[in-house]
Parts: structure tokens; sequence; C-alpha cells
């Protein structure tokens, strides 16, 4: 296992190095569509023969010819290179800010997924580098090139890898007894904190898992309810007499900030939160709450009332080993901007009300 070998390939692919991905019976070798150039692709695949592997969300936005139904939006899907298929048109077939520009050509057809777990495991890396989820594919490797397993990967989210890194006092504003924890791994780039409010009285902490949203925590957007929900979370703790809040680096459920945004010019277009990420090609959730159960227990907390609409938040703590006793609402007012966003968490994520 090799830790270094995930990070060497996050940076050659957001750079538009190829990257092996090898698990001794098979390797596929990947030129990510997003960072690659002309020449790149030429020395890369000089035949012109390498296929092109998408998610399932994505071959489905694209009707390709022959796309069986796929179990899950971010399952992987591969293309069959066309002579005409070109850089230009893969930019088409990944990114999806172009669907209603350019007319697409084609036919494209879907063909057998070669080595199905190294084409998942690619596509998880390419959500983990902020990068689309779309790729050029050879079954042999080139010299020099970075090469990696899927097990290199899975370790770059592996929850079990976090430690506690550093702690001091921090008076924030609705909670001055406050204590910070932050946490890392030594693969993850963004470091998790916890905010310890209140003094612990016996009782089971109230928590609120707080997912990352710049635009909404720092910039004050509007198209979403995590600002307030966040300073929320912190009064209501403090009110509650003692609890924990989680601030964890899933940015965009776990996409990114840029897929994010990538996200918020397909609203623009009219798209809701859910479809916006399909036609992406991430899932709707890409986030994994194993690392919020981690750090409650490394906080040792194993029994917690939880400040959430998702019950996914509730689940995912309760596979983890934690025990969620008591499920708190945590409601704000809308406002016109996100009235859209808060309904289609209601309607399609399956958030109470
Ligand atoms: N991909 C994507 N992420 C978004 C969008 N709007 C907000 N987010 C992200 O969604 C996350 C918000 O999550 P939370 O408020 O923690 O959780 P939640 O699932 O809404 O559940 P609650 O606990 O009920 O608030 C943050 O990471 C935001 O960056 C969007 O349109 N697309
Ligand atoms: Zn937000």
């Amino acid at each position: 296992m090799s830790a270094r070998a995930a990070a060497r390939a996050i940076d050659a692919l957001r750079r538009g190095w190829p990257v092996a991905i090898g698990d001794g019976a098979a390797v596929l070798s990947l030129l990510a569509i997003e960072t690659a150039d002309p020449a790149r692709l030429a020395s890369f695949d000089p035949e012109a023969r390498a296929p092109v592997l998408l998610s399932a969300g994505r071959a489905a936005t694209l009707k390709l010819a022959n796309q069986r139904e796929a179990a899950t939006p971010d399952a992987p899907v591969m293309v069959d290179r066309a002579p005409w298929l070109d850089l230009a048109v893969a930019t088409a077939l990944a990114d999806p800010q172009l669907d209603l520009a350019t007319p697409m050509k084609g036919p494209f057809a879907a063909i057998p997924v070669i080595a199905p777990d190294l084409a998942a495991a690619a596509l998880q890396l390419a959500r983990i580098a902020g990068i689309l989820p779309a790729f050029f594919v050879r079954t042999d490797a080139a010299d020099n090139e970075v090469s990696i397993t899927p097990t290199d990967i899975a370790a770059h989210e592996d929850a079990a890898r976090l430690t506690i890194a550093a702690r001091a006092r921090l008076p924030v504003e609705g909670a001055e007894a406050t204590e910070i924890v932050a946490f890392r791994t030594p693969e993850m780039p963004g470091e998790h904190v916890a905010l310890l409010i209140g003094a612990p009285d016996g009782r089971p902490p109230l928590v609120r898992l707080h997912s990352e949203c710049l635009t909404g925590d720092v910039l004050g957007s509007l198209k979403c309810d995590c600002g307030p929900q966040l300073r929320a979370a912190i009064r209501e703790i403090e009110r509650s007499g003692w609890g924990i809040l989680l601030y964890l680096r899933q940015e965009g459920r776990g996409i990114g900030l840029i897929n994010k945004l990538r996200a918020y010019a397909l609203q623009d277009q009219g798209f809701d939160t859910v479809d916006a990420n399909t036609r992406l090609g991430f899932a709707i959730d890409a986030r994994d709450f194993a690392v919020a159960a981690r750090m409650l227990t490394l906080l040792g907390q194993c029994e917690i009332r939880l400040l959430t609409n998702n019950p996914a938040k509730v689940a995912g703590l309760e596979a983890a080993g934690v025990r969620v006793i008591e499920r708190v609402p945590h409601h704000l007012p809308p406002n016109p901007h996100n009235e859209r966003y808060l309904a289609t968490k209601r309607d399609r994520t399956g958030h109470q009300l």
C-alpha cells in the first residue's frame, strides 16, 4: 500500500499526465479528458484506439445508443472509440456544461466495461482529484507512468487512518466555552475539525455534522442553507448544554468546490441539485459519514443526539458504530434563492421536514 502513489496520481491527473491503475491481474492506463491536450492524447494513444471511460450518469444523460440501465450514476461505462472521437468530442462527452450548446455527434456506443473494478476506482480517483470523471483508457501501461492500485485509492479516504493532530481553546460567536480539535490522515488534503462546545454533563452530546460549503459558510451564498445552519447549530448546541460540531471537509457533498460550481452552472440552466450531480457523472451524495463516526469515537462519544434533517447521516453513523438515540430537526427559514434547493432535498433525497 502506498499513500504516496495516490498523492502522485492525483497530482498527475490534475496536470494532464497519464496514470496507470493496476491490481496485478489487469491494468488500465488513464488520460483525464478534462486536463489532456491534443499533443498528450496523440502520444498516449497514437493509433486513436483508446475507448472513453465515463460514469453511468453521464452516459444516461448522453443517451448512449446501447447503454444499459446501471445501478448508480457513478458506475463505470465505456464508450467505443471512433475515428472522429477526438479530444474536442471527448470534452463534450465529459463536460455537461456544453450539453445545451454542442449538438452531439455520434452515434456513441457503449462497450462492455474492461476491468470494471479498476474502472470504478478510476472514477473514484477523479472525484478525489476534483476533476470530471472521464478518461481515455488503454489496457497496457506506458513507461514512466505513475502507477497505483485500487487499495491506494481506498486508503486515501480511509477513516481509520484519522488521528487527532492538534487542539486548542477557541471561543466562537455564540459559544465562548469552546475547544477546537483538528484531525488528519497522512493522505487527506483537508483537515476535518470538531468544535467541542460547553462542558460534558454525562448526557449524550448534541452533535451536528456539517459538510464544508465555501460558498455558503464563508461567502454568504443564498443558494443553500449551509451558512445559517452552521451558525444556528453552534447556538443550539450551546443552548443544549454541551455538544460537538463536526466540520467535515466534504465540499459539495464530496465532489469538491470546482465540481460543485459546475453543478451550480447546470442549475443556472434549470437542472436541480440531484440532476446536476448526475449529469456531471457523480453520485447524488458522495459523502462517507464513517469519517464523522471515527472523529466521534476518537472524542470518546459513541452515543449521541444528532441535529439533522438527513436520515442518511443517521444511517451512516449507525453503520459505523455510533448510536444515534435521537434525531433533532434542523430547519431554517428559506429564502427565494434556496426554496427550490430545499424542496429538492425534501422530494428527492429523503430529507425530513
Ligand atoms: N454537489 C452539490 N453540493 C451542494 C449543493 N448545494 C450544497 N451542496 C453541498 O451540500 C453540503 C451540505 O450538507 P449539509 O448541510 O451538511 O447536509 P444535508 O445533507 O443538507 O443535511 P442536513 O443535516 O439536514 O442539513 C455541503 O457540502 C455543500 O457544499 C449542490 O447544489 N450540489
Ligand atoms: Zn451550501
